[in-house]
């Protein structure tokens, strides 16, 4: 019997996302804060069997595989990542064939492509036992995608830069989350370019806060990608208008360039029960209730 080793990839979910300036290639410079909840996209690892073809092998289940079964094996993030870390060893490494369980709606706002990048980073450097300085890490998650460093350490932290600049930001514990996408990928790269020209303010956090306050502070900032999301794709007014109006739902924003919205509710059970209320009004919607961060 093989040994198999996992990782969970879990959601990020950007409860404020402020476009601060962009940089000279086009990339914009953020200010967000990332919390992770309980729901992601399972990858597992095994040693290969000797009739494998490539030296990794990934294959797909899972609600949200479609998509990604059209796409080339090659351009998946976590193939990206196992051929990074092959490169920096700069030696062949042991066959090995991957599973994705994949959980997460694609191309909606919640970085599950990241997160796998992510996930496959820990799981081969645990696999293949290899030693990587912290930075070199960080390096080669950025090189992999600008969500990818924060997906690295699924805890609450506010993202700088494009996303390189990170600092834990621990925020009230135990609170309950919905996740509603209404089923369209909306491509990041389109918001950025429909997005309101005008830059914001960095944001001013209160840190470590009771729930109360910590939904004033969610008040006053904002997801700057949402007015040009909604104007691409407006059925996410009436995703927002559906959580907005569930019972107990404190907060309602999208996160990251959408079209994924999420709620807000003070315990986790007020979250399961409107998940479950809002799945029977709208049964073709993805719709996710739970606890709002899984490493509390
Ligand atoms: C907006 C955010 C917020 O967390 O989340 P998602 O909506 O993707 O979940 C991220 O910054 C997304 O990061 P990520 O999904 O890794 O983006 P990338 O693949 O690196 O970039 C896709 C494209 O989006 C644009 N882009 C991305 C990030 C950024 N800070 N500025 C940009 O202008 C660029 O045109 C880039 O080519
Ligand atoms: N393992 C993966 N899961 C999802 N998407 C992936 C993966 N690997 C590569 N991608 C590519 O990344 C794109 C963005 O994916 P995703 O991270 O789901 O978006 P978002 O950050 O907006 O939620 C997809 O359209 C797909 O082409």
């Amino acid at each position: 019997m093989s040994l198999i080793m996992e990782e969970n990839a879990y959601a990020k979910i950007n409860l404020y996302l402020h476009v601060t300036g962009k940089r000279a290639d086009g990339y914009h410079l953020l200010d967000s804060l990332a919390v992770f909840p309980e729901i992601g996209d399972k990858l597992t690892v095994q040693a290969a069997d000797e009739d494998q073809k490539t030296w990794v092998a990934l294959d797909i289940t899972g609600p949200f595989s479609g998509p990604l079964k059209n796409e080339a094996t090659d351009n998946n993030l976590i193939i990206k990542a196992a051929h990074r870390l092959s490169t920096y060893i700069g030696m062949d490494l042991p066959p090995v064939q991957l599973h994705l369980e994949k959980m997460l709606p694609v191309a909606s706002g919640i970085g599950g492509g990241s997160a796998d990048g992510a996930a496959a980073l820990r799981l081969l450097t645990r696999y293949w036992n290899l030693e990587i300085p912290a930075a070199v890490m960080t390096d080669m998650a950025l090189q992999l995608g600008a969500d990818v460093p924060v997906c690295m350490t699924p805890v609450a932290q506010r993202m700088e830069g494009i996303g390189e600049q990170l600092s834990k930001f621990p925020i009230i514990p135990d609170f309950g989350m919905v996740l509603v996408n209404h089923g369209e990928a909306v491509p990041t790269a389109d918001i950025f370019r429909r997005r309101d020209p005008v830059f914001s303010d960095r944001a001013v956090l209160n840190g470590q806060l009771d729930f109360e306050k910590f939904i004033q502070n969610l008040l006053t900032l904002s997801n700057d990608l949402q007015d040009a999301a909604c104007s691409l794709k407006p059925e996410i007014l009436t995703v927002l208008d559906a959580i907005k109006v569930l019972p107990f739902c404190r907060f309602s924003r999208m996160s990251g360039s959408g079209a994924t919205c999420f709620g807000i509710f003070e315990s986790k059970a007020q979250a399961v029960q409107a998940a479950k209320l809002l799945s029977e009004r709208y049964p073709s919607w993805w719709i996710w209730g739970g606890k709002g961060q899984v490493n509390d």
